[in-house]
């Protein structure tokens, strides 16, 4: 296995603090973040509803400024958004009024590759997510799950150092959900990719995850991180069977027990 603390460091959240407003009405949604995503990581977040986990996101992709603290990438400060890191929301922010190839092209037209090169990567990033001939159709003729791995191709073909995922198949039934799963999880191999992965399913994030962060209740702290080897194990066994195994029940209860402590309270 990679050892972790070798890899290198892509974003490094420092002493982040995020309050929304200012004076009396402002909200403070994060405090006290210290966390480093290592190049190569599946990193999911859980934590209770409204806890800051998209503000932490959003953070990240550049879309809010922190109030204290700091948000690297790479060594650099994070001031806006930026196409190194491509972000992916529960409802697609897909383009309507384009095509699913138009949609995937967006992305390398803007950086002003040749025309052969952007046909090559929208060929293979549909390919990698099982859309490859279906192209021409346009957005609002696809299902939902077909919407988010148009919106995950639309992603990749920028070819990302991170991808911010925030409940991407939240909105998805049961059955699309795990296919997401298996697709993500492969494509994450495939690419050799580093995902940070916002859900509130507990086996979700225990069977992609390669580190899982819990966060507290509002204002949002890191309670505690576990180091899990379940998607690794997915790989070997080529079955999902990890999930009945003692030491997976173990890590999900302790999680479980952890996010319904900040409930209770
Ligand atoms: N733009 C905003 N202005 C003011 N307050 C905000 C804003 N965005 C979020 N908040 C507040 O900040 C807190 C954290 O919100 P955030 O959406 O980050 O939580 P979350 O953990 O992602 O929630 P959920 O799991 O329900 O999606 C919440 O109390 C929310 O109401």
């Amino acid at each position: 296995m990679v050892d972790e603390e070798k890899q290198e460091i892509l974003i490094d959240v420092k002493n982040l603090k995020l309050a929304y407003g200012t004076g009396d009405d402002s909200i403070l949604a994060l405090e006290d973040i210290n966390l480093k995503i290592r190049r190569g990581e599946f990193l999911c977040v859980l934590g209770p509803s409204g806890c800051g986990k998209s503000t932490l996101l959003k953070t990240m992709a550049g879309y809010i400024k922190p109030t204290e603290g700091n948000c690297l990438m790479q060594g650099e400060a994070i001031e806006g958004p930026d196409w190194h890191r491509g972000v992916v929301f529960q409802s697609s922010t897909l383009y309507p009024w384009m095509s699913v190839k138009d949609n995937v092209e967006f992305g390398p037209k803007m950086r002003g590759l040749p025309a052969e090169e952007i046909e090559e990567i929208r060929a293979y990033f549909l390919e990698q997510v099982k859309l490859a001939g279906f192209g021409d159709k346009f957005i609002f003729e696809l299902s939902g799950g077909m919407k988010q791995r148009v919106a995950l191709a639309r992603v990749l073909a920028n070819y990302p150092q991170v991808i911010l995922m925030d409940e991407p198949f939240g909105a998805l039934d049961a059955l699309t959900r795990n296919n997401m799963q298996n697709l993500i999880r492969n494509i994450w191999k495939d690419n050799n990719t580093t995902i940070f992965f916002i859900t509130h399913d507990v086996d979700e994030a225990l069977c992609l995850g390669t580190r899982i962060v819990v966060m507290s209740k509002r204002p949002g702290t890191i309670l505690k991180e576990f180091n899990v080897g379940f998607t690794h194990q997915i790989f070997e066994h080529n079955s999902k069977d990890v999930v009945y195994k003692e030491d997976y029940f173990d890590i999900k209860n302790e999680i479980l027990d952890l996010i319904n402590s900040q409930i209770e309270e």
